[in-house]
């Protein structure tokens, strides 16, 4: 299938979706509501090696919540990541197409029990497989700052993410999610990536944002921006892992700057400090303002909208019964 097709995939699923479909939430904090121990430099990966029961289940919830689009379980997991941990690079790799297989997994098993009844308002789930920036790998919180320190190169980003990103697109997932992308220079990794490794499935490449203008570097999105918008491999941008209270304004900073569909998956609006490894109180949306806001970003203009951390299935199934009433689909 060539990116054209590929990509007609997508755009099937927003348009089965009522113009908008459904991202689903954060993940690892659902891991820690099942009472998964996370606080480590693999984060949310460790589950895949000491439970990927779990990870099954986590997924099946969220499409139980509604969710059009599964992200895989890969966020953190990288093979300079596991090798530290005793795995060789055989095992590493198979740990990162086994977060494929999982997402899959639950998918084919939630849309084979649903597909039975006709009056079910889900649509089949596409997966997409989750590509942490270097920031979440170097477990220091630099996602959010973009600070990667001088020694790190276009070519060190790129050889970062190559090998991760060839076993994850063998794996078979439909789409790929870059998260929480915090520079310019990491944009622009994953776009000549992208090219030089001919993918051929839709991406979407995401930013974090901790002032509500620019991306975390301090490096304008108009600049980011520019170098995604030459990729025809990148099918949507936008911001996760965020502040809720940001999403509108970036929004309609996004449609100025891209002609591409615009995702949204804030954060609650808690604050990760990445020494301490904890989430901080501040500024939050509960399930309800995220019911009342995501038709507010919809008619905004995003295509995608979901959760990240400290959301969970039950504001996924706040968005799914927003985005769905305002569409004319039935509610589950
Ligand atoms: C999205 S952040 C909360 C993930 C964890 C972070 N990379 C760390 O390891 O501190
Ligand atoms: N997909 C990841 C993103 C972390 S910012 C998660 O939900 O855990
Ligand atoms: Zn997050």
């Amino acid at each position: 299938m060539g990116i054209h097709k590929a990509t007609a995939l997508l755009d099937d699923l927003i348009e089965k979706a009522g113009g908008c479909a459904i991202v689903d939430g954060g993940f690892a904090t659902q891991l820690e509501k099942h009472g998964a121990s996370i606080n480590d430099p693999l984060w949310s990966a460790l589950c895949l090696i000491k439970d990927p029961d779990l990870v099954k289940r986590v997924h099946l919830e969220y499409l139980e919540a509604g969710a059009d689009i599964l992200v895989t379980s890969s966020y953190q997991a990288t093979i300079p990541g596991f090798i530290p941990r005793g795995f060789s690079i055989e095992e590493a790799e198979s740990l990162l197409e086994k977060s494929v297989k999982l997402a899959v997994e639950a998918r084919e098993k939630f849309w084979n029990a649903v597909k039975r009844n006709s009056r079910h308002s889900y649509n089949r789930a596409l997966v997409a497989a989750s590509i942490g920036s270097y920031g979440a790998y170097l477990a220091d919180g630099s996602e959010y700052s973009g600070n990667y320190g001088p020694h790190v190169s276009l070519d060190k980003l790129k050889d970062f993410h190559r090998r991760r990103l060839q076993v994850l697109v063998d794996a078979g997932p439909d789409l790929l999610a870059f998260e929480t992308i915090p520079n310019k220079l990491e944009a622009q990794a994953c776009v000549e990536l992208l090219e030089e490794e001919n993918i051929q499935i839709p991406s979407w490449i995401c930013f974090s944002s901790v002032d509500g203008e620019n991306a975390p570097s301090g490096e304008s999105f108009k600049d980011c921006l520019d170098v995604i918008n030459k990729s025809d491999k990148v099918s949507a941008v936008g911001i996760n892992c965020a502040p809720p209270h940001f999403i509108q304004t970036l929004i309609q900073k996004f449609k100025e700057l891209t002609g591409k569909a615009i995702i949204v998956y804030p954060n609650s609006g808690e604050i990760w400090d990445g020494i301490s490894k904890e989430w901080l109180p501040s500024k939050c949306f509960d399930d309800e303002k995220f019911e009342l806001f995501a038709p507010i970003w919809r008619d905004a203009g995003a295509k995608l909208i979901g959760g990240c951390c400290r959301t969970t299935p039950s504001t996924i199934q706040a968005v799914s019964k927003a985005l769905k009433e305002r569409s004319g689909l039935d509610t589950f």
